[in-house]
């Protein structure tokens, strides 16, 4: 198969879908792989690794698309993209559908065959192809929110840790799956209170081992998110509902519960975000102001630190991304029914049932597709 890579769009998004390791495991099954010139110089691989892996290096995004049968990459195509992909093309990436539209209709559209990184499951019961990113993220989220809690940044002024004889911060994160516990960790790292929420009383059990009483576990509920926020300094957004767009947990009126230049960091932004004052932001421009509150909200932040995550999202993606190569993606997903969780839309089809509830849009059924 051709395998395609193009260079991300997404502002400052930095990653790349393909390594030069993950290009030479493709060609030593006999598969053709091209690569968009600099695609992986945000990361540090340079044209001459993937050339010296026996990629051929492209020169236009346009021609790459034309060319490539699958098309594997890291964030959702962006509008000028969307119009280079075509019927009987494979997409491999994030897309976060149920927060986007406009995206959903140009794929459609497009007739492609779309598999979504973040639907793709495992036998516990987890996201692998989310959880690498997810990691990445929520390690970031407080060492972002800290900068947001600066002065300059029109944050409250707080230090996270406090010093001998002044309080620490108090964080509140919404959500104790990946990006919750990953930012637990760093946060209590940090010397801040932390109070992690989740609806799952098994998630908290095992966050309250985990943890051994440096943090406060919490059922999330609105009473107990109320009572929080006088006293909060940071909320972290981490909520998920796989596919479906998140829900709201935090009102604008809640705002007014909290100390001004306290600060917002929703990580679940991609898929809608659990606040409602949240609106997406780029690494361009972060944060904005609602009511004397900073939101943080941009939905690629690993593109932030894009050589560990494109490494770490290559270890995750490569296997499959093999797979759909060697298969072609019909019998790559008969054969795996984790992988075929990843299919979202298929030939103008949409498939992903938490993403036509999210956006009133009509499912197909993938067994229809997949026999047809
Ligand atoms: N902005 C960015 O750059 C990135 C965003 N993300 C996003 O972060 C979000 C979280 O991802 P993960 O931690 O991997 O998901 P996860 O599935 O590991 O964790 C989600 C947690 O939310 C909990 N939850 C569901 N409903 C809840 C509610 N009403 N109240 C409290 N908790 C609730 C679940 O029980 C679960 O423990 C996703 O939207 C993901 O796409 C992930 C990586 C990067
Ligand atoms: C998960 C995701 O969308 C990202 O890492 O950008």
């Amino acid at each position: 198969m051709k395998i395609g890579c193009p260079k991300e769009t997404k502002p400052q998004e930095f990653r790349v879908g393909m390594t030069p390791n993950g290009a030479h495991a493709a060609i030593a099954r006999g598969h053709e792989v091209l690569i968009e010139t600099n695609a992986g110089a945000g990361s540090g691989f340079e044209d001459a690794a993937y050339e010296a892996a026996g990629a051929r290096i492209m020169a236009s995004a346009r021609e790459l698309y034309a060319e490539a049968e699958m098309i594997v990459k890291v964030k959702e195509p962006q509008p000028a993209e969307r119009e280079l992909l075509r019927r009987g093309q494979i997409l491999f990436a994030y897309l976060h559908l149920a927060a986007d539209l406009d995206l959903t209709r140009d794929l459609l559209k497009s007739g492609v065959t779309a598999l979504a990184y973040e639907t793709v499951t495992d036998r516990k019961g987890g996201l692998p192809l989310l959880a690498p990113m997810s990691e990445v993220a929520g390690r970031l989220a407080p060492q972002t929110g800290s900068w947001a809690l600066q002065k300059a940044n029109g944050g409250s002024g707080v230090l996270m840790g406090g010093v001998p004889g002044v309080r620490p911060a108090n964080v509140a994160i919404l959500g104790g799956g990946v990006v919750g516990t990953a930012a637990a960790r760093v946060a209590v790292g940090m010397g801040a209170n932390v109070t992690v929420m989740d609806k799952s009383v098994a998630r908290l059990s095992y966050l309250d081992d985990m943890f051994m009483g440096r943090l406060t576990t919490q059922f999330s509920e609105q009473a107990g998110l109320t009572d929080l926020l006088p006293r909060t300094d940071m909320v972290i957004g981490a909520v998920l509902i796989p596919g479906a767009a998140t829900p709201k947990l935090l009102s604008r009126d809640q705002l007014a519960l909290m100390k001004p230049g306290s600060v917002l960091v929703d990580v679940a932004v991609d898929q809608g975000g659990c606040f409602e004052t949240t609106r997406a932001t780029t690494h361009d421009d972060p944060i904005y102001d609602v009511d004397g509150i900073i939101h943080y909200c941009v939905g690629n932040m690993p593109g932030a630190v894009a050589r560990t995550a494109t490494i770490a999202l290559n270890n995750a993606t490569m296997p499959l991304m093999l797979a759909l190569a060697d298969k072609g993606w019909q019998r790559a997903c008969v054969e795996n029914a984790h992988l075929q969780d990843g299919l979202n839309l298929h030939d103008g089809h949409l498939t992903y049932t938490a993403v036509g509830e999210a956006l009133g849009i009509e499912t197909t059924d993938i067994a229809e597709l997949i026999s047809a």
